[in-house]
């Protein structure tokens, strides 16, 4: 059992924590607060003051500014209760001496599922298809699908998702190209240059973070090297491709499709374009949530807290 050597309060931004995750830190000495939404920076700060947390358990994409850690002098780590820590000010937590960590790969496996299973939707046109009998439709044998097998999907952010992704697509037979400097990535071929690797992909699936780099990465020149027909695929973070960019190209059919789980805005905003076009696939952020991730996630996350603020050393790749 972990321990640490004085009782401690740890935040969750949320109402609901895994029980299991609860047990761990309970087991150590923590004494665990929830926050009801909306969650606010300022609601935020005022919670983390008033709980004198030394640990906030970072559920979504809460905003933990700056201004919300100079607030909160005793917390010691933020823990991603997941892999992406866009929206947490990484130079102002360094300047504060408070440790950020993610739950490293733990919902990787889900992730990849869900990106892999946007592909093949899309591919074989399963939305329209679905829609298509539904309106009394039945195309049969006057339909021509085309295979996924064989085509190349290209991997940008070749991380623990990238790579869980890349496995997935080569499993059934798809090429994979990764964009990554010269060589390869476990058997997989690499291409450093993005504009060089655009022309290459009928598919392109997104898996790196949000950060200043990757912001706008895929905007309007990048989707024009894209192939026509080409299918984008974002369970990343909507800003990571220009959203007004992405709607032209799709509306002018050089796109052929794209699957998205994340977005600008989230939640999709009613009557959003997006949601007009039968050739995207929407899903409301939950790539990374199955029970199974969930539960790795929060117990990983939970570990994370309890082994910093004993003083262990994280493994590789948790602690940022
Ligand atoms: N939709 C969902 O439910 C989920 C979304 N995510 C998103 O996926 C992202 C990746 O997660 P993980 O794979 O666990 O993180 P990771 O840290 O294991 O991998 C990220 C990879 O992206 C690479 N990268 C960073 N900047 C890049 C750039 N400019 N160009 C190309 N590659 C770049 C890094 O070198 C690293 O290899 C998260 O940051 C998060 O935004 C993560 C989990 C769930
Ligand atoms: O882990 C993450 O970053 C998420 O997006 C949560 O699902």
């Amino acid at each position: 059992m972990t321990t640490t050597s004085t009782p401690f309060n740890v935040l969750v931004t949320a109402e609901h924590w895994a029980p299991e995750a609860q047990a761990v830190v309970q087991q150590a000495g923590g004494q665990i607060h929830f926050m009801a939404e909306p969650i606010t920076a300022q609601n935020l700060a005022e919670r983390l003051a008033q709980t004198g947390a030394q640990a906030l358990v970072l559920r979504g994409s809460k905003p933990v500014s700056a201004a919300v850690l100079r607030a909160a002098p005793a917390l010691r780590i933020v823990a991603k209760n997941g892999a992406g820590v866009d929206s947490v000010d990484m130079e102002a937590a360094r300047t504060q001496g408070v440790a950020v960590a993610v739950a490293q790969a733990a919902n990787a496996p889900a992730v990849a599922e869900h990106a892999l299973a946007l592909m093949l939707a899309l591919v074989r046109q399963l939305p329209q298809l679905d829609q298509q009998v539904r309106a009394g439709g039945w195309a049969g044998s006057n339909w021509q699908g085309r295979d996924f097998r064989g085509s190349t999907v290209g991997i940008v952010g070749y991380g623990a998702i990238g790579r869980a992704t890349a496995q997935l697509a080569a499993a059934l037979g798809a090429k994979v190209l990764v964009l990554r400097p010269a060589g390869q990535a476990d058997g997989f071929d690499c291409e450093p240059d993005l504009r060089q690797l655009l022309p290459r992909v009928d598919i392109l699936s997104l898996h790196c973070p949000l950060t200043e780099q990757t912001r706008g990465l895929i905007g309007a020149n990048e989707l024009a090297l894209l192939r026509p027909g080409s299918l984008l695929i974002n369970t990343a973070r909507g800003p990571v491709v220009d959203e007004a960019a992405l709607l032209a190209a799709l509306e002018s059919g050089h796109l052929g499709g794209a699957g998205l789980d994340t977005f600008d805005i989230e939640p999709l905003p009613q009557g959003h374009p997006l949601a007009r076009l039968p050739q995207v696939l929407l899903t409301p952020h939950v790539a990374g949530v199955t029970r199974q991730a969930a539960l790795r996630v929060a117990t990983l996350t939970a570990t994370n807290i309890v082994d910093h603020l004993a003083g262990r050393p994280l493994p590789a790749g948790h602690l940022l």
